[in-house]
């Protein structure tokens, strides 16, 4: 009932601690008095100040660091949460008389960062159950059976059944029929940290292929391998259609330059006569960090008109938004037009090209464009092709400033959003879908998007010991459901990918300020 200090507590959510008289400086409407609540799991704040009654709950998940800020001289202190979903919140309250009882927020720093004091995370505490269990919406064998594979060009291995050709790839992988498994194990030895060409996508009709590694380890001195380059022979001649291969390499040709100094590099022509390379200009993690921090400084807490678009492009958020919509869109045109396979490959393979084989993907198969399809390519493309969402989120780490942390996977939502807005009608699900999805990235509350790997994954044991976020998507379809959408199934998008074309995100970006939808109130914003 709504006049209880505390909120509807979560199966296994317990308080931890409680304060009253605590002050809440909210940058829209001002200073608020109320009352804190920290569960194992979340902060609530309540306050009656004002004819509504004003509510806050954050799951400590979103928290990515605490600022103190008080004066000894002062009996107030005032505390900063810095947050990973584009808000900051400040709240302030007495001095404690008694200096021994601890302030509600240094209870809260330890619920918000268990691992780093040696807590468990909450997603293995709560116990609620579902109808459905989210760990059964992706099996492997079952989406390659979906397109055909095996087939008479394609095979599915097991090389890497116990992890151990490669421990960041999944153990099913699908590969050239002709290729055996001693072979791959020479081509991986080509391959930065083994990540070695394998099947995404393969089109339906043409039987093109969209495959996915990391980059050759070429080096300084040109090193070659025979192995690797017959190997992506094979995935050419696995497609009779067509007698070239592009390779899209997504990164900067400067950076995959430069990665020769490590070791890495990319593929010469002269050593892979029938592939044409093609650079496709996306910034690494540290640019898309510094580009995402730099937005949140010109959206949050408020925006200033008159500077809105140089700000805007200041950030060149958008212009990365581009730039990776319109390397999908060339991987899609090159294999439904032209008929012709490629391989995507980055420096490791976790992050732009994750993002750039979902996208293209999404673009040629309608499939993922339902929920269900959708929940698999996050399961397939994501997690278990081994994107370090554990690094570059940072779930339950007090590590802030860790520079593997990167928001690839937000800036894929975008991009999924993006072509949302021009295809209205092509996507099952609708944008509380994609903004719970990126809440949840964060919560802590579900284990889809703990670990860096299926390897670690199955190690902690996460389907047994937590709920998958799907459980709880699929227990309530119509708030994620597009009432416009029209299952074209074989429908391939092709999304206008200049800047113009382009908008941002505010239902998420500035998705706190009630000035940007003043018709509901904050608290039941999402
Ligand atoms: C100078 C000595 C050579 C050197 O440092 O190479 C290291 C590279 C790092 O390579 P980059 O590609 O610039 O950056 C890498 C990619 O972002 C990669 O993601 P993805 O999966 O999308 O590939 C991340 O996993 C790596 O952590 C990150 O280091 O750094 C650069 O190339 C920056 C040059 C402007």
């Amino acid at each position: 009932d709504s006049d209880k200090e505390e909120p509807q507590l979560l199966p296994n959510e317990t308080v931890q601690d409680m304060a009253q008289d605590v002050t809440y400086f909210c940058p829209f409407t001002g200073a608020l008095r109320g009352t804190v609540t920290v569960t194992n799991y979340r902060l609530f704040f309540k306050s009656m100040d004002r004819e509504s009654t004003f509510m806050l709950d954050l799951p400590l998940g979103v928290v990515s660091r605490v600022e103190r800020i008080g004066n000894a001289s002062s009996r107030d202190v005032s505390y900063g949460l810095v947050c990973k979903d584009m808000r900051n919140l400040r709240f302030a309250h007495k001095q404690m008389e008694d200096t021994l009882r601890k302030s509600i927020f240094e209870v809260l720093m330890k619920f918000a960062f268990p691992v780093s004091n040696g807590l468990q995370i909450f997603a293995f505490e709560y116990g609620q159950v579902f109808p459905e269990n989210g760990w059964k919406v992706y099996d492997a064998l079952s989406e390659y059976k979906r397109q055909g594979i095996p087939n008479e060009s394609w095979r599915i291995t097991k090389v890497n059944d116990h992890y151990e050709l490669c421990d960041t790839y999944p153990s099913t992988l699908a590969v050239p029929v002709n290729i055996p498994d001693e072979e791959l194990k020479r081509v991986a030895a080509f391959r930065a940290k083994g990540r070695i060409p394998v099947l995404s996508w393969i089109h339906p009709e043409s039987q093109a292929t969209v495959t996915r590694c990391s980059q050759p380890m070429v080096g300084v001195n040109g090193k070659r391998s025979k192995e690797d380059e017959k190997y992506l022979q094979a995935i050419m001649d696995a497609n009779a259609q067509s007698h070239k291969l592009f390779i899209f390499d997504a990164r900067p040709s400067v950076n995959a330059a430069a990665n020769k100094m490590k070791g890495g590099g990319y593929e010469s022509e002269d050593a892979y006569q029938n592939a044409e390379l093609v650079f496709l200009e996306i910034h690494n993690i540290h640019v898309m960090r510094e580009s995402l921090r730099k937005l949140k400084e010109v959206v949050y807490p408020n925006i200033e008109d008159s500077h809105w678009l140089s700000n805007l492009e200041s950030t060149h958020w958008l212009e990365h938004i581009k730039l990776i919509l319109a390397g999908a869109l060339r991987i899609a045109d090159k294999v439904e037009s032209g008929k012709t396979s490629v391989v995507v490959h980055c420096s490791d393979g976790w992050d732009r090209t994750a993002q750039l084989t979902s996208l293209s993907v999404l673009m040629l198969d309608g499939y993922y464009r339902t929920i269900r399809g959708f929940e698999v390519l996050l399961e397939k493309e994501w997690l278990s092709f081994g994107h370090r969402f554990q690094l570059r989120i940072g779930h339950g780490d007090k590590n802030h400033t860790d520079a593997d942390r990167s928001p690839v996977f937000i800036q894929f939502i975008d991009c999924v959003w993006q072509l949302t807005r021009q295809f209205p009608a092509a996507f099952e699900f609708n944008e509380y879908f994609l903004v719970t999805i990126l809440d949840h990235l964060y919560s802590c509350l579900f284990g889809t998007f703990l670990c860096n790997s299926e390897q670690q994954r199955l190690k902690e044991e996460i389907p047994k010991r937590t709920v998958s976020l799907w459980s709880y998507i699929n227990s309530q379809l119509e708030d994620f459901t597009n009432p416009l959408y029209v299952n074209y199934s074989n429908h391939v998008l092709f999304p206008a990918v200049s800047l113009h074309h382009l908008e941002l995100w505010v239902g998420y970006y500035i998705r706190w300020n009630p000035r940007m939808r003043p018709q509901e109130p904050i608290h039941q914003r999402y």
